[in-house]
């Protein structure tokens, strides 16, 4: 094909579908001081599509997070962007190549407003001063924190101040957005509200996104296909029907935490 071709046509005609990418941890073992946190882990995450990861506590979920955003090294194991080997980047480099992330506890700078907490962000990701400003008003629009901006990071509802997380790591233009728990806390409205945002944030910005959370009626609502993690290994996965009705998550230990945190929260 020549390059006027390529040009005219356009992506509706090529029928390229807009979710192509995807951020794929191959392999990944990880120990801390001889406990293995992670053992051969796969995962994939397409742009524009939700993928759920659950499991108990200590399964590895977050510091496969850890792995996939630069917080962590693998010991083994790669981690590949649109096929781009990432492995070695920093987290730095990561999230300016496209992997944002949000943080079990904050990570707000609190003395900031929440508009300039999430100006921050876009600055620190290479954006001018002006377009930090355009980019954070829009990204607290889209998450209604419009009526929020002025105040203080430092003193804000629990509710906003998780939807202030996501809007600091919208900030840096991911591909692919990780979001490490990012419900705890909320009652029902509010968990209503945050699965309506993150599906506009996958389906609208064509963004890939994985979300962690022990609230197994958020994960099983909001996922298009979900991975169980259990002592750092990959157990189960599958669309939300295959995983719910397998029996690995109905009769073993992962069952009776699933049951018990499906309780609601409020
Ligand atoms: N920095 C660290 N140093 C030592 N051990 C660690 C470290 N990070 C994680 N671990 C261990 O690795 C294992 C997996 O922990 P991880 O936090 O990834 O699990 P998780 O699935 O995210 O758990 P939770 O749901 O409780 O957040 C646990 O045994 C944990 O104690």
């Amino acid at each position: 094909m020549t390059s006027s071709q390529a040009s005219s046509t356009s992506v509706e005609e090529l029928e390229l579908p807009l979710s192509a990418g995807f951020l794929r941890a191959e392999g990944i073992s990880r120990s801390f001081r001889g406990v293995k946190a992670l053992a051969e882990v796969t995962l994939e995450i397409p742009r524009g599509r939700i993928t759920g990861l659950i499991g108990p506590n200590g399964a590895g979920k977050s510091t496969l997070v850890n792995i996939l955003s630069g917080y962590e090294r693998p010991d083994i194991g790669s981690v590949a962007m649109n096929n781009v080997d990432i492995t070695r980047q920093t987290a730095h480099q990561k999230s300016r190549s496209g992997v944002a992330r949000t943080f079990q506890h904050g990570h707000l700078f609190r003395s900031l407003s929440v508009l300039e907490n999430v100006q921050v962000s876009a600055l620190a990701n290479g954006s001018g001063r002006r377009q930090a400003q355009r980019t954070a008003v829009g990204i607290l629009d889209r998450l209604d924190l419009l009526p929020w901006g002025g105040l203080s990071a430092g003193h804000l509802p629990h509710g906003v101040e998780r939807r202030l997380g996501v809007a600091r790591a919208l900030a840096t233009a991911p591909e692919y957005l990780l979001l490490d728990e990012p419900a705890a806390g909320l009652n029902d409205g509010e968990m209503e509200n945050f699965r309506n945002t993150i599906h506009s944030i996958s389906a609208d910005l064509n963004i890939g996104v994985l979300l962690i959370d022990h609230n197994m009626r958020l994960i099983f609502a909001a996922s298009d296909y979900i991975y169980v993690l259990a002592g750092g290994q990959n157990v189960l996965q599958g669309d939300p029907d295959v995983v719910r009705s397998d029996e690995k998550l109905a009769t073993s230990y992962l069952g009776t935490i699933a049951s018990t945190l499906a309780k609601p929260t409020s």
